[in-house]
Formats: C-alpha cells, structure tokens, sequence
C-alpha cells in the first residue's frame, strides 16, 4: 500500500510541476479514479458555484480554515476587504493543510484554475474556478459526513457573528443579479448603536431582549411547536424616536446581518420572492416606512390585495401601477398578499431564525391584514422621551449617573419631561452640543424641555389628537417632502379600518398585552 500511495503522490506532484492549472485539475480528477481504488484515502470536492447558485458550504469552509486555530499552514493569502476593519488569510491558490478533528487529520486543498472560455450562461461567472478538496482515510469517512462538516459550517456562522463586520444588505441594484447570482449588495455594518446605548423604558427593554433571546435559543421550541423559525416585530412611533436605531441594536445583540429590504425597487411579487430565498439565516430583514412603501389607497372591491409601491427617500418617483391599464395583468406590480407572503407564507420558511422588522411612523394607516395575529408578532411603541429614557441618554452623552445629579435638577426635568415631548433625538442633539460642560447642558435641556410643554399647553387641541400630533404630523411631512415629492395621498378610509395601539409593547398572537 505504501508503494501505491508513494506513485500516487508521485503522480500529483508531476502533474503539478508539469501541466498547466486547467489540465492538472482534469488530469487529477483522472488519476484519482485510478487510483481510488486501492487508495485508503477518500476526496470530497466543494466547489465555489454549484450550477448556478453560490455553494455556502465552500463559503464557510474558506472562513473557517481562514481562522481556525487549529490548523496550521505554512503559506497563507491575505486579504482585507473594502471597508473591513481584519485582515483574513485563507490558503494560497493550490496550496494545502492539514485540520485535525476528534483526533482525525483532516488534508484541505484550495485548487484555483481559470474558467474555459464560456459557453452560454444565464449571468456571467467568475473567470476562475475555486474549489476545496478535502481529503481524508476511508475509515473516516462517516465522521467527515455525520459531523465534520456540520461542525465547519456551525464553526464559521459563529466566526462571522463574532467578527465586527456583519453585513448590510441592500437591493438597491433593483431586481438584476451578481456575478455570483446575488440580488443583494452588502457593506459591512458597523452600527454602534446597542441596547445600553439606546434611550427607552428599562422594563420595555429587557421585555424585548428577552424576547430575541428567546427566539434566538428556541429552535427546538419553534420545532415542536411546527411553527416557522421566524419573528417578526413592528416599531411605530414619532420620527426621532430610536426605531432604526433600535434594530441596529438588534442586529449587534444577536450578531444578525441586516437586509435592508427596498420594496419600491422590487417590481413583482416573484421578484419579492428571489429576494427573499436570497437571505440567509441569522438575518433580520428590515421594511422601513412601510406605510409609504406599500400604497394601501389602491385596494380593489373586494377589500383585496392590490398594492402598489410608491417612492420614498432616495426611492423612486411615486407611481402607481394598478391604476394603469392591463398593469395588473402584465404583473408588474408588488401586493399586499405577495408582501404577506413573504412575511408569513409557505416562501417565508425557505430559511430559519430570520426576524421580519417593519417600521412606520403611522401604525392607524396600515392595513390590518399586516397587524393580525401571526404576523408581527410584536408591536413596539417607540415614544417620545420618558424620564427613565432620558436618564439614559445623560449617562450615555454626559456620562452622568443618578446621584451624580442635583435633587432638584432631575425633579424638575421628570416635572416637564411628559408634557414636553420631545424625541430622544432632539434631546441628544441638546446634548451633544453642550456635551463639554454639563451644567449647561442641563440647564439647556431644562430650558428647552418647559418651552416645548409650554407651546404644547398652549396649543389648541383638534379633536383627532391635540396640538402635539399636529407638528409631529409636519415633522413627518417634511420627511416625506425629501422622500418624495409626490407623495401625501389621502388615506382616511384605510384609517377607519385600522385599530388603534396604544401603550408599550403589545405581543401579538397570544393576545397578551404588555
Ligand atoms: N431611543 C433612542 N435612544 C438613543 N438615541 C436615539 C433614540 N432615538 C433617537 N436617537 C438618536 O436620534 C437619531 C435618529 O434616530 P432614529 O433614526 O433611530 O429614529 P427613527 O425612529 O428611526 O426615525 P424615523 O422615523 O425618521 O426613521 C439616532 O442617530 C440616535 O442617535
Ligand atoms: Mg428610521
């Protein structure tokens, strides 16, 4: 046997020296064939693009062996990606080393060799072919199949949440793909916002990292309880309030990557769909404004589904597809039942632990159909600043703590604090500018805080909400001025079929009210 390995490995190292990259690979895979069958050796292939789609399998493995203390290798690539805060090093092209599992030597190979000269292809491919080929006895076989490389896959997810750099996707690029068959475009995400930083009621907080704890660890619950391992929650509120804010905090507690789904750049409810099976598990996948996204004024007759999408932010012109001849039947458009779909129907199960977060800064103008039972889950208030948040906020911003504070001072700041209003990124703005002395940023605070509750007194009440509602109605259009210019439609009759929320979080599903 030892004189059949020694040809073996005479072969390969002749192959190597000899032939050119693309002849050795084939060549290779020839002589192994020959001499598999008196090798004790067995050879598993992983190649980067299996068909057509990306193989995740080869992705985890480059990650893996990229960091993996375990192994050693004597020449290494490095590489630093564009805006990426670490250096990586994965193994050189062609080169190998040996990883060592439960005991078991393990051989992996990175074999790089240029792609022939395409034939036709749906989407243009990388002009070299990678591939890891691992090489392991016979006898272990079975431990490479049953374990080892589960146990390379559940090794790199837990590098890539460790790592600084998630990801932040976006499908700005509209429906087209990548050369490696991508509708997402990613950067790394580096959000500093976290859980400590952010300004809200403690209780209201811990209620819902508990909640993501739960869900993050609940994989055998969500098993046998059949239901899909997913989540969704719905943060409502003021402009200025936290809601993006509070994701990102979401997205660092539980070293999730983020989708930022742009819905007026989706054009079909099949486009909806790739983009969807396109995510990959451990995600959150993020609506903002939805109420300006989906256009709920277009429902047909029968209180169905026909919704379109609209512009907002650096978004598209509004427009408004169903209200053009034959465009409902030619399905350029996006509904209300296929954005339902993608939420909770037999597509959204395509992956697992993913969390659906939708936004909007008017809960009443949605369409009941998101917010029943089932669907989101969880509906989150983000309000305007409480005493409590605001304590948070002069820890974070001036580093000050309860006692630190003069008596007199915080009771007069929880004295105004409800009436005034105000959002904690107003207050924030405050504080910042004054963050070098903090006498005066208090005092300022203090000053602006009982001039906001004096106008807000003043004002007249309108029967629909007050005074206050009103301006955090400009607030909003003047965002939606910028998001685009031609919005502002009338919604009054979707209003009247929507209920009403009030308070912190209500748990939907359950019933239960927090
Ligand atoms: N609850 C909060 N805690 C800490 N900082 C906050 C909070 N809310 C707002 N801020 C500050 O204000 C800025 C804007 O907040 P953010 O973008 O999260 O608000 P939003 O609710 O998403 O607003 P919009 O409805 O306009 O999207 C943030 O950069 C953050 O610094
Ligand atoms: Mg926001």
């Amino acid at each position: 046997m030892a004189s059949i390995m020694g040809v073996w490995a005479f072969c390969q190292s002749l192959l190597q020296t000899v032939f050119p990259p693309e002849l050795r690979f084939a060549s290779l895979k020839y002589f192994h064939r020959l001499f598999s069958y008196f090798s004790s050796y067995c050879y598993y292939d992983i190649t980067e693009i299996d068909g057509v789609n990306t193989n995740e399998l080869y992705n985890a493995v480059q990650l893996y062996l990229s960091s993996s203390a375990s192994i050693s290798g004597t020449r290494l690539s490095l590489t630093r990606g564009l805006n990426s805060s670490s250096i990586t090093f994965g193994l050189s092209n062609n080169d190998r080393l040996i990883d060592s599992y439960n005991g078991v030597a393990i051989e992996w190979e990175h074999i790089v060799t240029q792609r022939q000269a395409q034939t036709f292809s749906w989407r243009p491919l990388p002009e070299e072919k990678r591939g890891f080929t691992l090489r392991v006895k016979k006898k272990n076989k079975q431990l490479v199949l049953s374990s080892y490389l589960d146990y390379v896959m559940e090794k790199a997810n837990e590098l890539r949440r460790r790592s600084q750099d998630r990801l932040l996707y976006t499908n700005s690029r509209g429906g087209s793909l990548d050369s490696r068959g991508h509708p997402w475009e990613s950067v790394p995400f580096k959000h500093p916002s976290t859980f400590d930083t952010l300004a809200m009621d403690p209780l209201k907080k811990s209620e819902i990292m508990d909640d993501l704890l739960d869900f993050a660890n609940g994989e055998s619950f969500y098993q046998k309880t059949g239901r899909a391992w997913k989540r969704g929650y719905l943060l409502y509120g003021p402009p200025g309030t936290g809601k993006s804010s509070m994701i990102a905090a979401m997205a660092n507690f539980l070293g999730y990557d983020i989708y930022d789904l742009e819905l007026t750049e989706v054009n079909t409810n099949s486009e909806l769909r790739k983009l969807l099976m396109k995510t990959s598990s451990k995600s959150i996948i993020v609506i903002e404004d939805i109420d300006c996204s989906i256009n709920l004024a277009n429902r047909n007759k029968n209180g169905g589904a026909t919704a379109s999408a609209v512009g907002s932010g650096s978004r598209k012109t509004s427009y408004d597809v169903s209200s053009l001849p034959g465009s409902e039947d030619s399905g350029n458009t996006i509904t209300l039942s296929g954005l339902l779909n993608f939420t909770d129907g037999l597509w959204s199960c395509c992956g697992s632990e993913r969390i659906f977060v939708f936004t909007t800064n008017h809960i009443e103008k949605l369409d009941p159909a998101l917010l029943r039972s089932g669907r989101m889950d969880m509906h989150i208030n983000m309000s305007y600043c409480s005493f409590s948040a605001l304590k948070i906020l002069l820890k974070n911003y001036l580093g000050y703590d309860d006692i630190d504070l003069d008596k007199e001072i915080l009771d007069q700041l929880e004295g105004v604090m409800d009436a005034a209003e105000m959002t904690p990124a107003d207050i924030s703005e405050i504080l910042i500018k004054n963050r070098r002395d903090k006498r005066r940023a208090t005092g300022e605070l203090l000053e602006k805080l009982k001039a906001k509750a004096e106008k807000n007194r003043s004002k007249p009440m309108k029967k629909d909400g007050g005074g206050v509602d009103q301006e955090y109605g400009e607030e909003e259009q003047e965002k939606r001025a910028l998001d685009s210019p031609k919005e502002g439609k009338d919604d009054d009759d979707e209003q009247e079929n929507c209920g009403k929320f009030e308070g912190g979080i209500h748990e939907n599903g359950d019933g239960k009210i927090h």
